[in-house]
């Protein structure tokens, strides 16, 4: 007799309920949760989860719930949480910085159609509840769009957050609606099989949780989460820990120390986040206090912004050392664009002769600005016209900054001499080639123009995700698109940086390709495999019961582990498994994707084989052994519980998600959710898994899953050997792991006959052409998405050795997978898409499944 605890299914019932919409961003919490006293000095704000990394990563102990002695368990009662008063919110005005890019960025993104973040202020919600619905701010701009119009009449927003500078429902979405045949990108609302149940069950889903613990915001923090760098007690008293007024009337200083406090002090009022954030705002500082420089307006049409590209101007004043440091010589292009000689000769170069293209403005000297490095560089006819003078000195400039040799004098003879080939080696830069994937990618051989748009496919937290068509292959790929400007805003360049480190380290079948990854002037971005299935929680609610058998749950979890034990292996905690990040391709095979919340640990040890020559294990933990990191990341439901304690966590907390994950695909629900996020968490650190009694899953699964799910990371299954735990777990014993990629797939996405599949067409005049999403007739909002797409899909590539060390994407590589790495050898090529649905395989052996009886 199985002695499980027969759960009355209360998840169940709050899964229908629950008005929440799962796109709750945690990461807007951050200031709501501490807002900043009133009238006192701005540094006064409170740290949570500022744990030292150091600490953990010292101890590298393994974290024990049930032991008192390590005074981590914040100790709560159910009753606190929901009494707890919920904070307000302040927008930290990240509008106004007076210096530096990080003003240029947000100066281009406003006027490209953003809110300003007085607007978001200003929009913020007086007494916002605790965890805030983004979808309640951003529907406000989107009320004009059938789909939310359609939705509030059953009264569920649309699902999925959407970063506030983006109010776009794409037209698809709208058609999607219409039909019966689910699209894998379309939201589950739309769902007609999934009638209203689906709709509940993709809007109670919580969104990804990035950083602020509200945990502990509405606990107060346990006295090891706040470091005394950035707590000081004397400044903070409870009255006024929740009052922003300050911080959204005073406006920042001017001057560039001031401004630096000013930011110092900010920093510290988001300094309850977690480590990683404030190490991201540690580097956007730095990159802030670069010194006062002023930008030009950003050109408001695409055609503008780029024939703009090579006219930036600069001026003398503007050359002060904190913006070019010694180290950073600058490129030709400056040169040329400079009208001083004075320049030159501090910076042992030939003087140089008047400017050949854009004349030294007397508005510009007025209002003085910082040379774009990169701008000027990213148009390519730029380089051809310049000046025989400038171009010696350009290539004198270059062979000391990036290591090449010197242009050859023949180069030089004529004043509007073409660039010798040679002049564009490198431009790789020296930190490309120093990492580990160095030999997977070349150069990058795109850019925006090699690729057609045809649909957004989606839109996550920070990026927007297209499908888009090579143009010259006519290969279908997912382009993921990344602001800078809002990666600045939002502080996510560490994250972004994490994102393409990752995928372009990976190299297995499981974990999507990344085929290509370059930055323009405004813009990151990720080309990666298609995966024409969509995201495997949609392939969920597209079935009745919102869950997959046994066997089927047996073949998406071996993959899963396969893909987590790889990544393991590499030192990379993944740290946001849900099925939303388990995209599938249109082999059947899933394949993980999104690894923004990934983080990869400091000194990663080989993985080390132990046992006897009989049962030998390869121990896959100690690879990130010792390692602790204490951001506040993952998702509502499948957040550990060492997570939600903020003592730091290790890569037990994928084990526990695979816990989660192999019982949302059994039962169509999590096993913690609560009526709102305090309750959820709450359950995660108190209840015991509990199984619902009209479901006929094994034991062994039921044991798998119990055992994932032991509150303390140090008992939990994986926690000796890592990934060989599982993997020998009973619930496996029949996975022929060296298989995994033979085995056939219980689902398989199928194109309807709308689709769209390049190698059918013929070659016709209609080879290759696409439907593309008609405009909408809410002009306002799609010119503005339009014009955005526009600018993204025109930019010019910008090589690495061309962005400057003081940019905060310098370490963005632009760069392209080598042929052999290629993984359509492995999957075939990507060229259809359209409507899908999906079928069980015929093909699968059920020979080894076996139908399990409730005992
Ligand atoms: N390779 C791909 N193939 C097909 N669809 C994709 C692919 N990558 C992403 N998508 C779609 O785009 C959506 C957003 O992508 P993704 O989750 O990577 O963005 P994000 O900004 O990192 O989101 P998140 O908020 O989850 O971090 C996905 O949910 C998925 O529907």
């Amino acid at each position: 007799m199985d002695n499980l605890q027969v759960l009355s299914q209360p998840s169940l019932v709050n899964s229908g309920n629950a008005e929440r919409s799962r796109s709750v961003s945690f990461s807007k919490l951050i200031p709501r949760s501490f807002r900043k006293p009133s009238g006192s000095s701005p540094g006064a704000e409170i740290v949570a989860g500022s744990t030292s990394l150091a600490e953990g990563a010292e101890t590298g102990e393994a974290l024990d719930s049930e032991d008192p002695s390590r005074g981590t368990d914040p100790q709560v009662t159910e009753e606190q949480l929901s009494e707890a008063t919920p904070p307000q919110q302040v927008s930290p005005d990240l509008a106004t910085p007076q210096t530096g890019k990080l003003s240029a960025r947000l100066k281009k993104m406003f006027k490209s159609g953003s809110k300003t973040p007085d607007r978001e202020a200003s929009e913020t919600p007086d007494s916002t509840p605790e965890i805030r619905n983004d979808e309640k701010g951003e529907s406000e701009q989107h009320q004009a769009l059938e789909a939310d119009e359609h939705l509030q009449t059953i009264g569920t927003p649309i699902g999925r957050a959407r970063s506030p500078s983006t109010p776009i429902m794409p037209s698809h979405v709208l058609q999607s609606k219409l039909d019966n045949t689910y699209s894998p990108n379309q939201p589950v609302s739309s769902i007609k099989d999934g009638s209203r149940s689906a709709v509940d069950r993709r809007n109670t889903r919580s969104d990804t949780v990035r950083s602020s613990n509200p945990y502990f915001a509405c606990q107060g923090l346990p006295p090891h989460a706040l470091s005394s760098q950035d707590f000081d007690p004397a400044n903070v008293s409870n009255s006024t820990r929740y009052d922003d007024s300050t911080i959204l009337m005073t406006p920042p200083p001017t001057s560039s120390t001031g401004a630096t406090s000013y930011f110092q002090n900010e920093y510290r009022n988001n300094s309850n986040k977690s480590l990683n954030d404030i190490n991201e705002n540690e580097e956007v500082e730095e990159f802030k206090s670069s010194g006062p420089v002023d930008y030009p307006p950003t050109p408001k049409s695409p055609a503008e912004r780029v024939a703009s590209a090579p006219t930036v101007p600069f001026s003398r004043s503007s050359l002060s050392p904190q913006i070019f440091p010694e180290k950073m010589i600058p490129s030709p292009l400056i040169i040329v664009n400079a009208n001083s000689s004075d320049f030159s000769e501090q910076n042992g170069m030939p003087p140089l002769p008047p400017p050949a293209i854009h004349e030294l403005s007397e508005e510009s000297e007025a209002s003085p600005v910082k040379p774009t490095l990169r701008r000027v560089a990213s148009e390519p006819n730029a380089l051809k016209k310049l000046p025989a003078p400038a171009l010696a000195a350009a290539a004198k400039s270059r062979g000391r900054h990036s290591g090449s040799a010197p242009l050859s004098s023949s180069a030089m003879t004529s004043p509007t001499t073409e660039f010798p080939a040679d002049f564009d080696e490198p431009q790789r830069s020296r930190r490309l080639r120093n990492k580990s994937f160095s030999s997977k990618f070349k150069e990058v051989i795109v850019g925006p123009k090699s690729f057609e748009k045809i649909k957004l496919l989606g839109q996550g937290d920070v990026g927007k995700v297209y499908l888009v068509k090579e143009k010259e292959t006519n290969r279908l790929y997912a382009l993921k698109i990344f602001s800078k400007a809002e990666m600045i805003k939002r502080k996510k360049i560490k994250r972004i940086l994490a994102e393409q480190e990752i995928l372009a380290t990976s190299n297995h079948p499981f974990i999507v390709t990344l085929y290509h990854s370059f930055q323009s002037e405004d813009y990151l971005y990720l080309c990666m495999e298609y995966c024409m299935g969509g995201e495997f929680f949609r392939a969920l609610q597209t079935r009745k019961t919102k869950c997959i058998e046994e066997e089927d749950a047996r073949f998406y979890s071996s993959e899963v582990t396969a893909a987590i034990e790889y990544l393991h292996l590499m030192g990379f905690i993944y740290r946001d498994l849900k099925p939303e990040n388990i995209l599938l391709h249109k082999s059947g095979h899933i394949m993980l994707s999104d690894f923004d919340l990934s983080v990869q640990a400091k000194d990663t040890k080989n993985p080390v084989v132990k046992g006897s020559a009989q049962a030998s294990m390869v121990d896959t933990r100690i690879c990130s052994d010792g390692f602790r990191t204490n951001s506040f990341v993952g998702t509502e439901e499948y957040i550990a519980p060492e997570v939600i304690r903020g003592n730091g966590h290790t890569a037990a907390v994928d084990w526990w998600t695979l816990g989660i994950l192999i019982y949302e695909m059994l039962f169509g629900f999590t096993p913690f959710k609560g009526d709102n996020t305090n309750k959820t968490f709450s359950n995660v650190l108190k209840n015991e898994v509990s199984f619902p009694n009209n479901n006929e899953v094994s034991r062994s699964c039921k044991d798998l899953i119990r055992k994932l799910l032991i509150k303390s990371e140090g008992k939990r299954l994986g926690s000796k050997f890592g990934a060989s735990d599982i993997k020998k777990h009973a619930f496996f014993k029949k996975v022929q792991w060296s298989l995994l990629r033979n085995q056939e797939p219980p689902l398989l996405p199928v194109l309807t006959e709308n689709g769209y599949d390049f190698t059918r067409l013929s070659s016709n005049a209609n080879k290759g052409t696409v439907k593309k999403e008609s405009p909408s007739t809410h002009s306002g909002v799609v010119d503005a998405m339009a014009e955005q797409e526009k600018i993204m899909f025109e930019e010019q590539v910008e090589r690495d050795d061309i962005v400057s060390d003081d940019d905060p994407f310098h370490d963005f590589n632009s760069m392209s997978l080598m042929k052999q790495d290629n993984n359509s050898l492995i999957y075939g090529d990507n060229n259809s898409y359209g409507k899908i649905s999906y079928t069980p395989n015929q093909n699968r052996s059920r020979s080894n499944s076996h139908r399990f009886f409730k005992r």
